[in-house]
């Protein structure tokens, strides 16, 4: 089974996907999509001999995407740090076969503007006691698609927003790999 993951930065999430299924063989990541040249996941596209394709705001085509993307027939469609909005032609054309990770529990500290860092310094503003992360399916909106996986952890009195990414980052490695093999290995054809 072929896995396309579209990123826009450093691509850990994208390497710890990698790595799973090439220890496990269940599926392959055929595609790297990215939209910001120079971006860490290029770096890790490279190592792994995985081909790229890169787009831009300007030169997009819905259908020649959509065109492109099927070539790979891929089982699903996994946004693993991407920062644009998926367009509608997307969502229609791989129905329940995108979903994307955000590093907080949805619904809260999530929508346009809440990604990467901001999420962080939002939830440590916010006085918040708990974050984790939320595997979820992606529709037309940011953020409101069916839920798949909530994982939880601790925000610490002092917790700066570097400190609770990296135990962000601890979650997402560990559940996201394992989460996509689930719905692999319970998809319907
Ligand atoms: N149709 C969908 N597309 C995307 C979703 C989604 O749920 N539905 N999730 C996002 C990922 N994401 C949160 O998990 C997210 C990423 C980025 C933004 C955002 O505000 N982006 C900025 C642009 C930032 C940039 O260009 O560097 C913006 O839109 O102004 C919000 C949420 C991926 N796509
Ligand atoms: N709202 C989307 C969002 O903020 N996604 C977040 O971007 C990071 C990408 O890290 P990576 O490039 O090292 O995988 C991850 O923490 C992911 O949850």
């Amino acid at each position: 089974m072929n896995l396309i993951i579209f990123a826009s930065g450093t691509g850990t999430n994208a390497a710890a996907i990698i790595e799973w299924f090439k220890a496990n063989g269940k599926a392959r990541v055929s595609l790297i999509v990215c939209n910001k040249p120079g971006a860490g996941v290029l770096n890790i596209a490279e190592r792994e001999g995985i081909p790229v394709m890169m787009i831009d705001r300007h030169t997009f085509d819905d259908d020649a995407t959509v065109a492109a993307l099927r070539a790979h027939a891929p089982a699903l469609i996994i946004l693993a740090g991407y920062l644009w909005k998926i367009p509608p032609a997307l969502t229609q054309a791989f129905p329940d076969r995108i979903i994307n990770i955000h590093p907080a529990l949805l619904p809260s500290y999530g929508g346009k503007g809440m990604y990467g860092g901001n999420v962080h310094t939002a939830v440590i503003a916010a006085g918040e006691t708990h974050s984790g992360i939320t595997i979820h399916y992606v529709n037309e909106e940011y953020d409101k698609g069916n839920v798949i996986l909530q994982a939880h952890c601790n925000v610490l009195p002092g917790d700066t927003p570097g400190a609770l990414a990296k135990r962000i980052h601890k979650l997402e490695h560990y559940y996201f790999p394992r989460t996509i093999e689930f719905l692999l290995d319970n998809m319907e054809a």
